[in-house]
């Protein structure tokens, strides 16, 4: 049997790991899909290369508000998937080659790969080896409500519906989260009816309660929402869909886009047969190094982590990368710990949305004394120059210490001008310093932020 320095099952997030320090080792890289995992092939750049394309068709349809007569004559759908695909192809292609012809240390093993003992993998190419070190970046898939699969009537997710050969005339989402209201916003600004249908009673109901029912009642002005209603029925074939909901309604439409979350590979990888332990929800169970239960076994990203994010994946990566250098199951010398204190995110849907720490909510339940200040665009004046009737900046800060505790944003650039308030919030600088020991370039619409921090 082949035995190897490290094994890493899983090429999106894990593919990172192997800097010049492993240059000496052998390794092993298994990945039973697209190479290059999720974010590169069907998540964040291919999404986010349709999205800027939209902004600019939105751009075009909202010119006339400026005096600038303009309208988009036609959406070359073929050509928008060919742009992007196109780029994003070849970078797969590439580092496919590049781990399994050019680089002499690596092995790559085009199988999905499952343990069978301790450090023991069956390769899914008809081998088994093993390793001294494992990392398990295996990621996350989408989850199928019963009623879509069980109905046989075709449908999509995030996996293929970017290769469309044409845009829908209706598409239908069921989902009310990330991935269906970043679609929603594309398919729309390229001129697809969109309908979305979700459980609670508002789009994207985990974020703060006011974005996200900022973010719903713009919605509802575009797209046909449905809210507090549940699928009972999919029926229909290709090209004729019906999903009906639990008060009777019936949605016709050509195209279904399934987004309902998203579970963890780890009920897949005969986790048990190697030590591992896996919660209830197919999530590989890890210390604050990463450590899964099993010595010599680290897990990261969306298999193991609380947050589906690239930019959680990527911080994790590099734990593991440094405590794979260290005696990690040893008490010799100390470990990088995982930070995730601090987490952002954004959803490049239209307007966009970013967020860092805590909802109002949430930092209500916990007892915290706090203060809030709402912000509209429209207050500063690149808002105002903009006639923004959307943007909110909504900060919540500890009375007493002037903490910050979170900041949401909805509007034009959110996810940029999220940044200073992440970076205030990792290094424990008050809301008063921020505002005041800094200058705030006028009159950019980071003057959003500092209104706001003004007004807490
Ligand atoms: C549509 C969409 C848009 C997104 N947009 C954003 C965004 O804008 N910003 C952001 O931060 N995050 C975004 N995300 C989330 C982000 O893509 C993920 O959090 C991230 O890619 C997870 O990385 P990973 O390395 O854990 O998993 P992955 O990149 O999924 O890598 C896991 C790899 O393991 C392989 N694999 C699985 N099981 C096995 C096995 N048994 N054997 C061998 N190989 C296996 C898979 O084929 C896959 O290639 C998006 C996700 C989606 C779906
Ligand atoms: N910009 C980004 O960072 C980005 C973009 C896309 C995806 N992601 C990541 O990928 C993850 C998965 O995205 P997602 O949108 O699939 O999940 P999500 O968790 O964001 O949203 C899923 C939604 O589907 C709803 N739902 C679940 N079952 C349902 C059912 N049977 N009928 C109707 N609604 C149902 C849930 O209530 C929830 O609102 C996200 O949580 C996020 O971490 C990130």
């Amino acid at each position: 049997m082949n035995n190897y320095d490290l094994a890493i099952i899983g090429s999106g997030s894990g593919n990172t790991i192997l800097d010049d320090r492993f240059a000496d080792k052998r390794v092993a890289i298994l990945e039973g899909g697209t190479f290059g995992g999720t974010c590169l092939n069907v998540g964040c750049i291919p999404t986010k290369m349709f999205v800027y394309a939209a902004e600019v068709a939105r751009a075009i349809q909202h010119a006339s508000r400026y005096g600038v007569d303009a309208h988009v004559e036609k959406v070359r759908w073929s050509d928008i998937v060919d742009r992007v695909f196109d780029r994003i192809d070849p970078i797969s292609a590439g580092g496919e080659r590049y781990r399994r012809d050019e680089n002499p240390n690596t092995t790559l093993f085009s199988g999905y790969a499952s343990f069978v003992g301790p450090r023991e993998i069956r390769t899914g190419t008809g081998e088994v080896i093993t390793a001294d070190q494992v990392v398990v970046a295996a990621g996350s898939r989408p989850i199928i409500p019963d009623e879509v699969s069980r109905s046989g009537v075709p449908y999509f997710t995030n996996d293929d519906i970017m290769r469309l050969p044409a845009l829908p005339e209706h598409l239908v989402i069921i989902g009310s989260g990330f991935i269906a209201s970043e679609f929603a916003h594309v398919f729309s600004a390229f001129g697809s009816r969109v309908s979305i249908i979700g459980r609670g009673d508002r789009l994207l109901r985990d974020l703060d309660a006011d974005i996200s029912q900022q973010f719903t009642d713009l919605a509802r002005g575009k797209w046909d929402v449905h809210l507090g209603n549940r699928v009972t029925d999919v029926s229909g074939g290709p090209g004729d869909i019906r999903v009906t909901l639990a008060d009777g309604t019936v949605i016709a439409g050509d195209t279904l886009l399934v987004a309902t979350g998203r579970t963890p590979n780890g009920d897949r990888l005969g986790a048990a047969s190697a030590g591992i332990e896996v919660s209830a929800d197919g999530r590989v169970v890890v210390d604050e190094f990463q450590r899964t239960s099993a010595e010599g076994v680290f897990a990261l990203g969306d298999v193991s982590s609380p947050h589906q994010l690239k930019h959680v994946a990527n911080h994790e990566a590099r734990v593991v990368q440094e405590n794979l250098l260290r005696d990690a199951w040893g008490e010799r010398e100390p470990l990088v710990r995982t930070d995730h204190r601090f987490v952002p995110s954004a959803v490049f849907t239209d307007p966009q949305i970013a967020s860092v720490g805590m909802t109002e909510d949430q930092a209500r339940a916990q007892g915290h004394d706090i203060t809030v200040k709402v912000q509209k665009f429209a207050d500063v004046a690149y808002g105002w120059a903009m006639e923004d009737d959307e943007g909110l900046c909504k900060l919540i800060a500890e009375r007493g210490t002037g903490r910050l505790l979170g900041a949401h944003i909805i509007g034009a650039q959110a996810s940029t001008l999220i940044q200073p308030l992440i970076q205030a919030m990792s290094f424990d600088l008050s809301v008063r310093d921020m505002a005041l020991g800094q200058y705030w370039i006028h009159p950019a619409l980071t003057e959003v932020v500092e209104n706001a921090l003004l007004g807490l």
